[in-house]
Formats: C-alpha cells, structure tokens, sequence
C-alpha cells in the first residue's frame, strides 16, 4: 500500500490514498500499522475514498491508532487539503471535503497554513452524546480524583473540557483515560485540559480518545474555545497554544462556525506491506 505520513504540530498521520488504489484496511490492520516500531506509527490512519455526496471533492474516513473509525479529525482535514492539493488530486485552493454526514471546506493560504471551516459546534448533549438531562454550561463528573467539572461539546466528534490553573501540571496521564472511558460518554470522548492565559490565548494538552495524549488536537483547540467562549472568557479568535505549536481559532459565538488555520505538512512517502490475517 502506497501511502504519505504527515503531520500537524506533531499529531500525525498516513493519508492513504484509496481514489487510485483499494486497500483492505479492518481494524487489526490499522492497529498493526499505528504500531511505532513494527508498523509505521500515526495517532490517526486517514483514507481519502471517492464523495458519496454531490459536490464534494473527496470523502475521507478517520481510523484512530486503536483502529476504532471517528467522526472528525481537525488535523487531519488540514493535512488531506494539503495531500489533495500536491498531489494534483485537487489542485485548487479550495476544497470540500466529505466526512461522515459532513462537508468541510478548507481553504490554502499563501503562507502556507491550511485553514478549515469546522462547522458549528452542538452543545446538547444527544448530540455529543453525553448522558445528562439537559444542556448545562458545566456538567460535574464523579471521578477518583473527586468531581471534576468539566464543559461538553461535539466538534463532530466528542469533547470534554477541563479549566486547569497550569496546563504543564495537569493530570492528563491520570483524568485523560478516565474521563475517556467515562460511562456518561457512551461513545467515549477527547478530554482537554485548558489553562487560559488571557482573553485571546490559552494553552491546551488533549488526551485523545483511541491514542491517548497527543502533541496537537485540531479539533479539541476547537471544543476549548468553544467552552472559553461560552464561559465568557475569551475573544472571538484565540491562540491555541499546544505541545507541538499554535493554531489559531476563531468563533463568533452561538450558531456560527468555528475556524481554525494551522500548518499541515508532508514528512515522507512510503510503500507498506499490509498485515497479513495472522497480523504478520
Ligand atoms: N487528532 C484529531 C482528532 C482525532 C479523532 C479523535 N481522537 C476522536 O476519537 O474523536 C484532531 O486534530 O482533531
């Protein structure tokens, strides 16, 4: 299978093009080739398939390194719109790409950033999906640190935001898989822990969910502006800063899309004999 590895402040990928070659990819599969020292190593597997939907240019799917299949993946899109386009598989600037039941437009800026219109967030919990009976601004979660108050939004994909007071001390490693794996979240969800450090800047560590905590999470800088927003602390565009680097999100507010602009790049381009069926 031919494939390119790539990578968005740290959070990587292997963008399989399945427009010009057929892979049979199951779960296993994927976990084998997600594996850093038998595989090739990625947080996520991104296949970019023929749109089922009039007026896209390319549907992808999103396999995270445990081989579960998401929903969304803000990295990711940003690092496909750059595959797309040098590969010649769609050259211009903009492009409508089709995940599951959605469209999302990214756009290439001339300084090279990628730029993505990530739709607007859901806030109530069936959407998310969250066990809860009504939409709070703040939900509390029984955990064995104690309760944990936490913000809940689908950016696509499900979130759970955290305020810390300093993110570099935060117990990603402890509440990450926790949280994950709480039965409040049925489908299971990213966790975000947010430090704000002014109204136009926070940073941001995501234990995400089926890879657990990661450089960079497109989608969770997201959900946290989103959550920062809705608390009323912070501006429309913000300064994510994560591990691996910055993306900058903008949010108007309530019904409105969320942008998010970031670097996305290619690393090296490969061939890779598939797992057999006894995962050799
Ligand atoms: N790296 C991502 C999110 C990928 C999916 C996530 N782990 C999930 O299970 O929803 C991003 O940049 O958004």
């Amino acid at each position: 299978m031919h494939f390119t590895k790539m990578e968005a402040l740290g959070n990587d990928f292997v963008v399989v093009d399945a427009l010009r070659q057929r892979p049979h990819l199951p779960a296993e599969a994927v976990r084998a080739l997600a594996d850093r020292r038998r595989g090739i190593g990625f947080d996520q597997l991104l296949l970019a398939e023929p749109p089922a939907h009039l007026g896209a240019d390319v549907r992808y799917r999103i396999f995270n390194a445990d081989g579960s299949e998401v929903e969304h993946c803000g990295n990711g899109v940003r690092c496909l719109a750059r595959f797309l386009h040098d590969s010649g598989l769609a050259p211009g600037p903009r492009l409508r790409i089709e995940t599951e039941g959605r469209i999302t437009e990214t756009r290439l800026e001339d300084d090279g950033q990628v730029a993505v219109d990530m739709g607007a967030p859901a806030l109530e919990p069936g959407r998310i999906p969250l066990r809860a009976a009504e939409r709070a601004a703040a939900y509390r979660l029984a955990t064995s640190r104690g309760e944990q108050e936490i913000a809940a939004v689908s950016m696509g994909n499900p979130h759970a935001v955290l305020r810390v007071d300093a993110v570099d001390t935060a117990p990603v490693a402890q509440l990450g898989p926790e949280i994950e794996r709480h039965p409040r979240f049925p489908n299971g969800v990213n966790v975000g822990f947010m430090e704000r450090v002014e109204r136009g800047r926070i940073r941001l560590r995501v234990f995400e969910r089926g890879v657990g905590e990661t450089p960079a999470c497109g989608t969770g800088a997201c959900a946290a502006v989103v959550a920062g927003r809705l608390a009323g602390r912070l501006d429309a565009t913000v300064a994510v800063e994560l591990t691996g680097g910055t993306l900058v999100v903008h949010w108007p507010g309530e019904g409105r899309a969320v942008w998010m602009t970031g670097p996305a790049r290619t690393v090296f381009r490969g061939e890779v004999e598939l797992p057999g069926p006894a995962g050799r």
